[in-house]
């Protein structure tokens, strides 16, 4: 097997754990000849650096890569701009790309993916969804016979590491902040606590499994910054957590989809995730339930799925492929809702919530308080019997404006008990 010359843009998190998963590995056929990345005299002295071999050209322009002899490319900077237009160059002068950028392949992974199979090269982006744990790869081989017809998941690492943290007892602001310090988050860390980094990999996730294109801006997402310690003491109540989940369901021409902070009963696994562990549920026709878990942000876990990647590219995978359609989204899931709202308590506060909710058509299914709380500042809350999101979204905007509110309630989806 002739040795592949191998280009890394950029040396943070992920790119430096894949010069040193390289070097450890000691695997034959490949050659780490470039690295490129802004101010490379500081990257030099960064611990990983020492994993890269003396050979290697360290460079800050691109078309030193560009330009090269370099047969494979692997993409760790992130973003769309201007790497989309790098990579169509690395493609179209014949360079295979490895990326773990899911932005990029959620948004313009349709035509990119053309581009490659036109210019005969590939372009494998296993890392882009869950990190280390193997779900594209096994969706796209091991689960390519199967009708799937939902995918279902905690799928951002950053934001599981927030909640199971919270649920410990740690405040919102220093996990997120310890999040950034061990490289879970992303470059602007607004992208995993707002939901936007779930949605990318939802779309990816249904681009696969579903075989739906979707637009990512037609993906709900709800932040989960809303979240506080009240609710992990309410949600214990209900026997359940709370966890950032994505669901991407096919339902008839459509595709229901949503990325938010969800009540997950503890009687299903994506409840017993801690940290940055993920877990995607594939749910087929004919093969049931499939789970996949394990670590889905970090650099090492991550340069795992990069390495496994580019090793099938060095020994010649192929991938299977499947017709892919594109699909309308529809981010209204029927299901119960739990309710939290902070008041400043006073009588007949409960009868106009329960008026406001009789106005959309929901019903209430329970209602919880907890003793010992500042009746100026009292937390509580109302769960409701299954409506849609769209339904609660109005009963939101009507409570959102009664006097007593303190803030704006807080209005989680709540996960049935069982898997299907
Ligand atoms: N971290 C994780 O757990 C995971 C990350 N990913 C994805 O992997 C990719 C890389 O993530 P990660 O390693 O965490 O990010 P980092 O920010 O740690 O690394 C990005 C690197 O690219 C460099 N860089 C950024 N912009 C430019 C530019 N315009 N020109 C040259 N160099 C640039 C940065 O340099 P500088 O140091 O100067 O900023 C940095 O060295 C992203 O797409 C991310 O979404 C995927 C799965 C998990
Ligand atoms: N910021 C992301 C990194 C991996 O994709 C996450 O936290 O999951």
């Amino acid at each position: 097997m002739a040795t592949k010359k191998i280009a890394l843009l950029g040396f943070g998190t992920v790119g430096s754990s894949v010069a040193k998963v390289l070097a450890t590995g000691k695997f034959a056929g490949v050659e780490l000849t470039h690295i490129y990345n802004r101010d490379v005299e500081r990257k030099k002295s960064t611990p990983n650096a020492k994993f890269v071999p003396k050979t290697t050209v360290w460079t800050e322009n691109i078309n030193d890569v560009l330009s090269s002899d370099v047969d494979i490319v692997i993409e760790l900077i992130g973003g769309l701009d201007p790497i989309e237009s790098w990579l169509r160059k690395a493609i179209t002068s014949g360079k295979s790309v490895v990326t773990a950028n899911k932005q990029l392949i959620a948004y313009r992974g349709a035509g990119l993916l053309r581009l490659a199979k036109k210019h005969n090269v590939q372009l494998i982006h296993g890392a882009a969804v869950a990190g280390g744990v193997p779900v594209i790869p096994g969706l796209l081989q091991g689960q390519a016979g199967d009708q799937i017809t939902r995918i279902r998941g905690i799928v951002n690492g950053t934001c599981n590491f927030i909640l199971s943290k919270m649920e410990a007892g740690a405040e919102y602001a220093d996990v997120l902040a310890e999040a950034q310090a061990l490289g879970y988050a992303e470059a602007n860390p607004s992208a995993d606590v707002d939901g936007f980094d779930a949605r990318a990999k939802l779309c990816i996730l249904s681009r696969i499994a579903l075989r739906a294109e979707l637009d990512p801006e037609q993906v709900p997402t709800q932040s989960i910054s809303a979240v506080q310690a009240i609710d992990f003491a309410y949600a214990k109540e209900l026997g359940c957590t709370i966890r950032q989940i994505s669901a991407a369901e096919l339902v008839g021409a459509t595709v229901q989809a949503r990325v938010a902070p969800m009540l997950v009963p503890n009687t299903l696994p994506m409840a017993w995730s801690h940290g940055t562990q993920n877990m995607v549920v594939a749910s087929g026709r004919f093969g049931g339930d499939v789970v996949f878990s394990g670590h889905g942000a970090g650099g090492e876990p991550t340069a795992v799925a990069v390495v496994s990647d580019l090793l099938a590219v060095v020994h010649g995978h192929s991938s299977v492929e499947l017709p892919i359609k594109k699909r309308v989204v529809t981010g209204d899931f029927l299901s119960p809702h739990y309710l939290r709202f902070v008041v400043n308590d006073k009588p007949g506060i409960v009868s106009a919530i329960a008026g406001a909710l009789a106005k959309v058509g929901a019903n209430i299914d329970s209602l919880l308080q907890r003793p010992g709380h500042d009746k100026n500042a009292l937390p509580f809350v109302v769960t409701t019997e299954p409506c849609l999101n769209s339904t609660m979204d109005k009963a939101v905007r009507i409570m959102g404006k009664m006097d007593c509110m303190l803030e704006k309630p807080l209005c989680l989806q709540m996960l049935e008990r069982e898997e299907r």
